[in-house]
């Protein structure tokens, strides 16, 4: 009887397991997203009884606001000062300074106590100290919540603004369930950071898919403060184990939620809305805070562009990329957003001239084995019109297959060398394997060619700089003169040869 027992619960046991496992494993392959779709944490307030340097750490956190010249600063959690005279405490003004929160409801900003009660302040009626990225809440949603994230390939950074500051008071503050209103298409969720002040309930439920997850921040302040005779605080001595800190959570818009009711005390929170950008180093096509002009390579450039006798047939000035950018594998080629440096500073102020510019995959042609005469027609280089993945590839070279016509095989066209300046020197630092293929012969082979990005910027001809700059061009060579240099290192036009 007892062996039956005991196989039943082992049997029970195993099954309760195999659910586990077949839940994290649907979780991590098909619904990854409903599996994050919400996370949080807490960052301990520095000194405030936090020990250890693997716990995140914040400054305390002042909130200013009050009217002009008579600014007031409220600081989190509380200090000894503030609490002494409670009804003209820093939060007590707070609190009288807020008004009561709306909420949205069928496209009208709505007022009713029954589904929302909390008190609000505008962005532009305070200030704070906190910062959700020193704090570094911005590196885990990022981490966590973004990858599930649809958007362009190129838009991966997250920008937080902050939105409102609310309390949420007992008895009866709320906000029943309701799914936030995106503020632009770019909107993919939203962040709340709980300020340590004490409270009871208020708990934020975030459910999705049928799952829920609490956020229940009631254990603020005053579990880590006792009072002393003077009515000021000072830390518990068990506060190590409870240190006040600011909690957090984010989700992603499309979860309903709801602040459960506060039965004592005051919830004060931040709220912000969470946008998906471009991120970091990924300047290029967005509006930035950056003034082109002001980067020195502008008057270079615009310099040549204003003087009619500098490339009066235009011109290809090309630019071998001198960073790895990952440009054979379309997953990390974020291109041109990704550019950098120099190379991102040519790029904007390109842009900003009305010049136009393509960035290509270039296969260059191998002279190191090569003794060429003067008359021998040069191996040229290819560019390809679009990147793509290193592959494996069925182009062959069969015996008698000329190079030509093998790289026709890869969707390149030649570098026209004759309507091309480089302006740097190609590096095979930074080139990247292609395409791999079979070559025939007598010895059957494998081979691969390495690709280098490179920056092509199109120079038109000097009247169409007067006089059509911004006329969209068929492609790089559009209207540009091919020119041969002479053995002297003249340089002269020959249309005829060329084209
Ligand atoms: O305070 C919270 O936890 C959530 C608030 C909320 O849902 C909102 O402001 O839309
Ligand atoms: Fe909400």
């Amino acid at each position: 009887m007892a062996t039956a027992t005991a196989k039943g619960a082992s049997s029970l046991a195993k099954m309760a397991q195999e659910k586990v496992l077949a839940a994290l494993s649907s979780s991590i392959t098909t619904q990854a997203r409903s599996a994050t779709f919400a996370c949080g944490g807490s960052i301990h307030i520095k000194g405030e009884g936090s020990n250890g340097s693997d716990t995140a750490h914040t400054d305390a956190v002042q909130v200013r606001f009050g009217e002009h010249d008579r600014g007031v600063t409220a600081t989190f959690p509380r200090n000894a000062v503030d609490s002494s005279a409670v009804d003209s405490s820093p939060l007590q003004k707070l609190l009288a300074a807020c008004v009561p929160a709306s909420f949205g409801r069928g496209g009208d900003e709505v007022m009713d106590e029954d589904y929302r009660k909390a008190g609000k302040l505008d962005p532009s009626d305070f200030a704070t100290t906190f910062c959700p990225y020193r704090a570094s809440i911005i590196d885990v949603v990022s981490q966590l919540l973004l990858p599930n994230v649809k958007s362009e390939k190129d838009q991966r950074g997250v920008r937080a603004e902050l939105y409102k500051l609310n309390v949420y008071s007992a008895p009866s503050g709320r906000f029943k369930p309701h799914v936030d209103t995106p503020r632009s298409d770019a909107q993919f969720g939203s962040l709340v950071v709980c300020l340590p002040v004490a409270h009871k309930g208020g708990q934020l439920v975030v459910r999705n898919a049928g799952k829920q997850l609490i956020f229940d921040w009631s254990k603020a302040e005053d579990s880590a403060f006792e009072t002393n005779d003077d009515g000021s605080k000072r830390l518990k001595t068990d506060a190590v184990s409870s240190p006040a800190a600011v909690k957090w959570a984010a989700f992603y818009s499309d979860c309903e939620h709801e602040v459960l009711e506060v039965t004592s005390g005051h919830r004060v929170t931040l709220t912000y809305n969470l946008y998906v950008t471009r991120g970091n180093g990924h300047l290029a096509g967005q509006p930035t805070v950056l003034d082109p002009i002001q980067l020195p390579i502008y008057e270079t450039l615009k310099r040549l562009i204003d003087t009619p006798s500098c490339f009066p047939g235009g011109r290809v000035l090309g630019i071998w990329l001198t960073h790895s950018y990952a440009h054979t594998n379309l997953q990390c080629n974020f291109l041109p957003s990704s550019l950098k440096g120099a190379e991102m500073a040519v790029y904007v102020t390109v842009m900003a001239l009305g010049l136009h510019c393509y960035i290509k995959p270039v296969i260059r042609a191998d002279h190191s084995n090569c003794d060429y005469d003067d008359d021998d027609e040069k191996e040229p280089d290819y560019a390809a019109d679009t990147f793509s993945q290193w592959e494996q590839s069925d182009y062959a070279q069969v015996h008698d297959m000329t190079r030509r016509d093998m790289m026709g095989q890869w969707t390149s066209k030649v570098v026209v060398d004759s309507k091309v300046t480089w302006l740097n020197e190609h590096s095979s630092k930074f080139a990247e394997p292609a395409f791999t293929y079979p070559t025939y012969g007598n010895d059957p082979q494998a081979n691969t060619e390495y690709s280098a990005a490179a920056l092509f910027i199109r120079i038109p001809p000097s009247h169409e700089r007067v006089t059509d700059l911004k006329r969209a061009p068929t492609d790089m060579y559009d209207g540009v003169e091919a020119v041969h240099e002479k053995k002297d290192g003249e340089e002269e036009a020959d249309e005829k040869k060329d084209e």
